[in-house]
């Protein structure tokens, strides 16, 4: 099978470089998103952090603030992966409309794990379903990589 030049030009490498860009504004809203759970719960993880609010408190526990914390967590074991993968994918040659699908698929499934998870927490499989949906993109694009280096 092999490898193929990428085109920079094409409309492949654009569209994956829109949802790379798109997936990691996702990650850097995390720190915002964290930032306004520790303001709204007055807790923070350093006591200088905690000076900040008139009745801000040292706490690890929180579970809102924690659940923001995974989120974020679970975005960094992920999304990394997706944009190191993809670009190898890239140089796979694969069907434009497949490739085009699994960038979009990844985007949305990734935004509505950390909806589901930290914005508006959702019961169960709303989070799995989301995980599962990005996490079988990053499984075809490593398998179809591992395919192609053969
Ligand atoms: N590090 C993850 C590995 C498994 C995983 O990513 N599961 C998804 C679907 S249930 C998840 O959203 N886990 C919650 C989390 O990472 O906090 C964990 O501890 O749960």
């Amino acid at each position: 099978m092999g490898f193929s030049a990428i085109d920079y030009e094409g409309e492949l490498f654009s569209c994956f470089a829109f949802h790379a860009a798109l997936v990691i504004l996702k990650v850097l809203l995390m720190v915002p998103l964290t930032a306004r759970q520790r303001f709204a719960k007055a807790v923070f993880s350093n006591a200088e952090d905690a000076r900040l609010h008139p009745k801000g408190k040292v706490s690890l526990v929180d579970p809102d603030v924690e659940r923001v914390r995974r989120a974020h967590l679970n975005d960094l074991e992920n999304i990394p992966f997706f944009v190191l993968i993809g670009w190898f994918y890239l140089m796979t040659n694969p069907s434009l409309v497949i490739a085009k699908n699994m960038f979009r698929l990844f985007t949305v499934c990734r935004y509505l794990h950390t909806f589901v998870y930290a914005v508006v927490p959702l019961p169960q499989p709303a989070r799995g379903i989301a995980f599962f949906g990005a996490f079988l993109v990053i499984v075809v694009m490593t398998v179809s990589v591992l395919l192609a280096a053969f």
